[in-house]
């Protein structure tokens, strides 16, 4: 499998693209005829800088509205086609894609079709270029891969190939075992993309909510996987329009799409082992058995605040590093640090984001191949210099600058608490408030960099998605998407913010960046929890009274259960699992706050109830969105 991008699914000018791309770490480039058009130098400056960065040109594109045109269109057709070969000779391009006609003067018939291209594939021949045909899923007469692939074959000659394109495939069901019976040497080039799910029209779709495969919702695994079984082990192309990748960063857009298809290819290599894709072997998706630690940093000023909060809810300190300014909070199988630790990555992290949970570490079962899978899909390893017998924690960066500690139980990775950590008389004063472990942890990250951190985590480790919510804030939407694994073990919420006058955007333009904004930890009994925090003096987000009458209206509860809500300032929602129970903390600095809940086989996140925990939140926040308290 050899990697490709066109130039149109990144942003930026055409020198800044072809240099993400290579950076990227792709074999080639679709050169994206409008981007070379915008660009001043000649086609041959062009092509010496791809070829100079290490890079291929894979195809140039688009051909539009050639085929089954009547005269004169179809003379100056084939006029413009010389054209177009003149310019990608000089390029160094020697496949073109032409997508099938859209033209409402275009003519159908299927021979009349690949009489034109028997043509095109002649004058192809004598310059040594090769034509790709797509069926775009919305073209006049052909729409479906199997018509272009009667055309190509009844055009019969070895210039003409077909291209095939996921979306174009996926977007309109086709039958993706009829790729199978398609010779390899007739596919010129793949394309990929995938897209979310939206019932709206074909062609505005395709153009504007294309995503990287893994990032949509079609099966573009199983595509792949159909091309695989017919020996092609030619380039994998990403042709992504997306309106939010057109203006985002250039190489972080890259990077995914390089990402998607190496986690892509592995997701091939694991169904079918004997494939022909030449690709390379990692370790298997990291299980994910526990979050091992959530890890703040802060400075002595500002610990106090938060461990204050942390008593409150009923964490006593219960170790401390040998070295450096760490202590750990615990209470159940939760363990909480805190780094005032004046050297080292933490305190970086605190002089430019402020007190924040900037790291996590997660319980995998094998630390090492974790490592090793997040470095084959290019995750940047995290390492710091440690005092001797201490141990080194196998740690990648995460999307926004944190960091993601890996740890098992294989090694002396498990007794790392044992190794680095010496053991402390706990406080008496404190009364536990039931809080068994971490339930999710709620990332604030800008809308931008949702789908990045979504491929980040499924990618890396054994979780998957579920389906987008919108969550109305005062402010602004913001968008939550999930991200779990099968047993509850990892639960992340992604907050998309989108402007900084919701709560989500208001603590990111603070922190300066994607941060954790909430952990939520589980009790078994949410009534025992609330009074015994009311007694360690808890400061609980009071819920708007109304908020009451339409929760007992809507589910049919006892009143004497809504009372009982009501006083405790308890949230509550149903699924067809269970039911859920909610408390939420004040907010701490920017906007972050705890939240406490209690599962009973209840499957979600209570996003019905996000509304009037942001308002209530708010109320919290002066006007000019700095917290009152
Ligand atoms: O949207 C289009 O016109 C278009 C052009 C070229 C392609 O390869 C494609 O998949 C779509
Ligand atoms: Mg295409």
């Amino acid at each position: 499998m050899k990697t490709s991008i066109a130039t149109v699914s990144i942003s930026g000018e055409l020198p800044e693209k072809l240099e993400a791309i290579a950076k990227a770490g792709y074999d080639g480039v679709e050169i994206f005829e409008n981007d070379f058009l915008a660009f001043d130098g000649s086609p041959r400056d062009v092509g010496r800088m791809v070829r100079d960065l290490g890079l291929e040109i894979t195809l140039f594109q688009p051909f539009r509205d050639f085929e089954g045109m009547p005269e004169p269109h179809r003379s100056r057709t084939f006029d413009r086609a010389e054209r177009k070969f003149d310019v990608m000779q000089e390029l160094g391009a020697d496949l073109l894609l032409v997508c099938s006609n859209v033209s409402g003067v275009a003519l159908g018939g299927i021979d009349r079709l690949a009489d034109d291209f028997r043509e095109l594939g002649e004058r192809a021949a004598k310059r040594g270029l090769k034509v790709g045909y797509e069926a775009l899923a919305w073209g006049r007469h052909i729409f479906d891969h199997r018509d272009a692939w009667e055309v190509v074959r009844r055009a019969d000659h070895p210039n003409i190939g077909l291209i095939l394109d996921s979306f174009h495939t996926l977007s309109r069901k086709i039958d993706i075992n009829s790729i199978r019976s398609i010779p390899k040497d007739k596919i010129f080039i793949v394309q990929l993309a995938d897209a979310p799910l939206i019932d709206m029209d074909l062609l505005y779709w395709s153009r504007h909510f294309r995503n990287m495969p893994g990032e949509g919702d079609l099966p573009v695994a199983d595509f792949t996987a159909a091309i695989a079984d017919t020996g092609y082990d030619g380039y994998l192309s990403l042709e992504i329009f997306n309106d939010q990748f057109r203006g985002g960063s250039t190489r972080e857009i890259a990077a995914d799409g390089h990402r998607s298809l190496i986690y892509l290819g592995d997701q091939i290599r694991r169904r079918s082992p004997t494939t022909r894709l030449t690709l390379p072997t990692m370790p298997p998706r990291a299980k994910i058995r526990d979050v091992g630690f959530v890890e703040f940093a802060t400075d002595d000023g500002d610990a106090a605040g938060l461990i204050g909060i942390l008593r409150s809810l009923g964490f006593v300190k219960t170790a401390v590093h040998r070295s450096k300014a760490v202590s750990v909070y615990s209470q159940g199988d939760i363990r909480l640090l805190v780094n005032t630790d004046e050297g080292g990555f933490a305190s970086g992290s605190y002089a430019v984001h402020g007190t924040s949970a900037y790291a996590v570490a997660l319980i995998v079962d094998d630390a090492k191949q974790a490592l090793a899978r997040a470095e084959a899909l290019n995750a940047v390893p995290f390492t710091q210099p440690v005092q001797e017998g201490e141990l080194e924690l196998p740690a990648i960066r995460g999307v926004g600058g944190g960091i993601v500690y890996l740890i098992d139980d294989k090694t002396d990775l498990g007794r790392f608490s044992e190794i680095d950590f010496l053991p402390v008389e706990p406080d008496a004063q404190i009364e536990a408030a039931g809080l068994t472990r971490i339930d999710h942890i709620a990332q604030t990250v800008s809308y931008d960099e949702m789908l990045t951190w979504l491929l980040f985590y499924t990618s890396i480790f054994e979780t998957q998605k579920t389906p987008m919510v919108d969550i109305i804030d005062p402010g602004g939407v913001v968008r939550s998407q999930v991200i779990e694994n099968g047993q509850g073990s990892l639960r992340i919420t992604l907050n998309g913010a989108e402007n900084r006058r919701t709560l989500a955007g208001h603590f990111i333009a603070e922190k300066l960046g994607s941060s954790v904004q909430h952990l939520a930890f589980e009790t078994d009994d949410i009534f025992a929890t609330s009074q015994a925090l009311a007694r360690n003096g808890f400061r609980k987000l009071q819920i708007s009274p109304n908020y009451y009458g339409d929760v007992e209206a809507r589910f049919g509860l006892d009143p004497e259960l809504t009372d009982r809500l009501k006083q405790e300032n308890i949230l509550y929602d149903r699924d067809e699992h269970g039911e859920y129970f909610q408390l939420y903390s004040e907010t701490y600095g920017e906007g972050f706050f705890f939240e406490i809940v209690e599962r009973r086989a209840y499957k979600g996140y209570g996003a019905p109830n996000a509304i009037f925990r942001i308002a209530a939140l708010k109320k919290l926040m002066r006007p000019d969105g700095m917290p009152k308290i």
